[in-house]
């Protein structure tokens, strides 16, 4: 791939963030409504909100679950407030990492293993209640998080919103707020795809290894700030990623709410990198396997790591960062 093929692809993705953002519904015209901003939170015996715009009386509710981090809605009365959890899950297996293929930004489905391990990452995170899923673009991330969540207990159904037109906005709007509340709304970013891989994509690991070099492999696949020819280095994949979290995910974790994020090896690593504040020295070695869920509590503005759910019949019951094998990080 040519760096001006890149850049048409960075390029791409980045008109469909513009129209990523929080946004309200509007009202539609021909209803004179009595609209009124709900902050109640409502804890235990199920119910919820997600902070919703109400309109009144017998008319047609407009309402959109993706409301600012003010418009505070989380859902269980065990948590204490200002804490929130932070599931972040790397996909499963895909039909490139099976082939060991670089896959970067390709848009590649899951092998029917990598279907399997998301489903049992679901089953690992089925107890923790889940506010807000964010994907990255990529239907490998996509499919991961909505397996993960046919095993949830709460049996709340993952709804994508379409951000990308007005009218794709306007046409996915649900009109009940019962119906909201057994939703947990999913947010697509291209920030949190992939890191790009340049003219690495599509090229068998194993054979470019042995025609480069197995260092010079290992430097473009893990070195921080060495890119691949024509793609991302981690430093450049970090920039866009963190930045996403800091900007949109954070937010919603200071507001109470908890976040799932379904992504991808080199995006988390960049994101795990920001909570653990390692060194560009100690993410080389930061490895993440696939299908595995990672837990951090947001506490007080902090993360605080707590490894991995250990099954859906154990409650909150968790495994300690060292003996959670997907990570091979230093311990701090
Ligand atoms: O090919 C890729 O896109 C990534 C993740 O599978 O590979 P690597 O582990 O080499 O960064």
């Amino acid at each position: 791939m040519g760096t001006l093929q890149s850049n048409r692809l960075l390029n791409n993705a980045s008109a469909h963030h513009e129209f990523g953002n929080v946004s309200v519904k509007f009202v539609p015209k021909c209803f004179k409504l009595n609209i009124e901003l709900s902050r109640n939170r409502s804890y235990g015996s199920g119910k919820k909100n997600f902070g919703l715009i109400q309109a009144s009386a017998s008319q047609t509710s407009v309402i959109d679950p993706v409301l600012s981090p003010s418009n505070n809605g989380t859902s269980d009365s065990r948590k204490k407030s200002n804490e929130a959890a932070l599931i972040l899950i790397r996909h499963g297996e895909s039909l490139w990492n099976e082939k060991n293929l670089f896959t970067g930004c390709v848009d590649v489905p899951l092998t029917k293993k990598g279907v399997e391990e998301a489903i049992e990452a679901g089953k690992r995170i089925s107890n923790i209640p889940v506010d807000m899923i964010y994907t990255s673009a990529l239907i490998r991330a996509q499919m991961t998080a909505m397996l993960a969540m046919t095993q949830h207990r709460r049996r709340k159904v993952p709804i994508i919103m379409h951000n990308e037109s007005e009218q794709a906005r306007a046409w996915s709007q649900i009109f009940s707020e019962d119906t909201m509340k057994q939703s947990i709304p999913v947010i697509t970013a291209w920030q949190l795809n992939e890191r790009m891989y340049g003219e690495l994509q599509g090229l068998n690991k194993q054979e470019t290894a042995d025609r480069y070099g197995k260092e010079q492999v290992h430097v473009w696949r893990r070195s921080y700030d060495i890119p691949p020819p024509n793609g991302e280095s981690l430093e450049m994949c970090a920039q866009r990623a963190v930045a996403y979290f800091k900007d949109h995910i954070e937010p919603q974790l200071q507001s109470g709410k908890n976040v799932m994020i379904a992504a991808h090896g080199n995006s988390l690593r960049s994101i795990i990198m920001y909570l653990d504040k390692l060194t560009s020295q100690e993410v080389i070695s930061l490895e993440l396997s696939t299908g595995i869920p990672m837990l951090y509590i947001f506490k007080e503005g902090k993360f605080i790591r707590r490894g991995s759910p250990v099954g859906s019949n154990r409650g909150w019951s968790l495994c300690l960062y060292k003996e959670f094998s997907s990570i091979q990080a230093k311990v701090r």
